[in-house]
């Protein structure tokens, strides 16, 4: 069974008399144990539908099963006591500012009623886990925002849920904390259980953390399944947006990186799918073909806890030896791909 099941959702405000349709028609299933990511330009609809999940937002249309249970047939207090099951996180972090750590995180515990002393006791094991023990007594304003994400992940666990809901949750951080972050979640998943949905709209997340992906374009899910197969071969305009749009902001900075990089005559993107595969194949391709090649991008990352290469090749000129050079790498066992330009 699965934990999450999404049957035909739509959405839709009403926007000073303007309808504004957030989804439309949405059909998804998360198993228990996932990490799912959910990932789509700004206005995409992410976070209206992550609020439908625990029905913060209550769908115009269609239904959301939280292990099975019909969210729209619950009681308000039913609804109350299923929300407990799914904790949430989010961007900026929604701590209680005059409240130190420890008693950001016994909170929720207090409110369903457990002693005090009981409290303490389990969310200093929390703050354990998320190995912030020596900051107990400090303030939020005295941590940074890492380590805010760290008290709200430990806040999140308190009530022992089994979902866990992140929205933008590493989008105010700086790379290095935000990896930090997604390696926690990952523990977390592992340790516990714990099913992780993942909104946001950088593709790099998805990539170092989820299993599978649902990618969302104006309200619509535009395509669906696992990161790495959605990763080397992307069929939706929306998918090869996210993920050429990840490789020209994780690859150029500074003077080289513009805003819009229209790409040399003919470029290939190559997908690695075996981690020592590359290097000896281009160099192979140069020496074969006696002609340069402008390596425009080349990259390693995690996909799914398998290393990938990816690359941009811009091509030499002559459409003869470009086909000769495609050839030979299909025949190398490389997936390629031609692209023209991307933002
Ligand atoms: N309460 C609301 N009233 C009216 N329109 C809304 C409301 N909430 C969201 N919308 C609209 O629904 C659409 C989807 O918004 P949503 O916030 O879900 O997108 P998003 O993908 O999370 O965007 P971002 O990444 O910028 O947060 C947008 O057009 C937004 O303006």
């Amino acid at each position: 069974m699965s934990d999450i099941e999404v049957r035909h959702l739509s959405k839709s405000f009403d926007l000073k008399g303007v309808k504004v349709e957030a989804l439309k028609d949405i059909n998804l299933s998360i198993k228990p144990g996932d990490i799912y990511g959910i990932i789509g330009m700004s206005g995409a609809g992410k976070s209206t539908l992550v609020r439908c999940l625990n029905f913060l937002e209550r769908p115009t249309e269609g239904e959301v099963l939280v292990g099975g249970k019909d969210l729209s047939t619950l009681t308000e207090k039913e609804l109350r006591k299923q929300r407990q099951e799914i904790a949430m996180i989010f961007q900026h972090f929604n701590l209680l500012m005059q409240k130190n750590v420890i008693d950001n995180i016994c909170f929720p515990l207090l409110l369903r009623g457990e002693k005090k002393a009981d409290a303490r006791r389990r969310a200093m094991e929390l703050l354990k886990l998320v190995d912030l023990e020596e900051k107990a007594n400090a303030y939020p304003s005295q941590l940074s925002g890492g380590q805010k994400q760290r008290v709200a992940i430990a806040r999140a666990l308190a009530s022992d849920p089994k979902i866990l809901l992140c929205d933008e949750a590493t989008s105010a951080l700086d790379p290095q904390t935000t990896a930090s972050i997604l390696a926690l979640l990952k523990d977390i998943n592992e340790k516990f259980g714990i099913t992780i949905v993942i909104i946001t709209h950088q593709m790099a997340v998805i990539r170092e953390i989820c299993k599978h992906v649902a990618i969302l374009n104006h309200g619509v899910l535009v395509e669906e399944g696992e990161v790495e197969e959605i990763f080397n071969h992307p069929k939706s305009e929306a998918a090869r947006e996210l993920i050429l749009g990840d490789i020209s902001e994780n690859q150029w900075n500074g003077e080289t990186r513009q805003k819009e990089r229209v790409l040399e005559d003919k470029c290939l993107r190559i997908v690695f799918t075996e981690n020592s595969a590359f290097e000896p194949v281009i160099a192979n391709m140069i020496l074969k073909f006696g002609v340069p090649v402008n390596i425009l991008k080349a990259d390693t990352k995690n996909v799914g806890g398998i290393a990938k290469g990816e690359m941009i090749l811009g091509l030499p000129e002559g459409h003869e030896l470009q086909e000769q050079i495609k050839a030979y790498m299909v025949e190398k066992g490389l997936e390629i791909e031609e692209v023209t330009q991307y933002v």
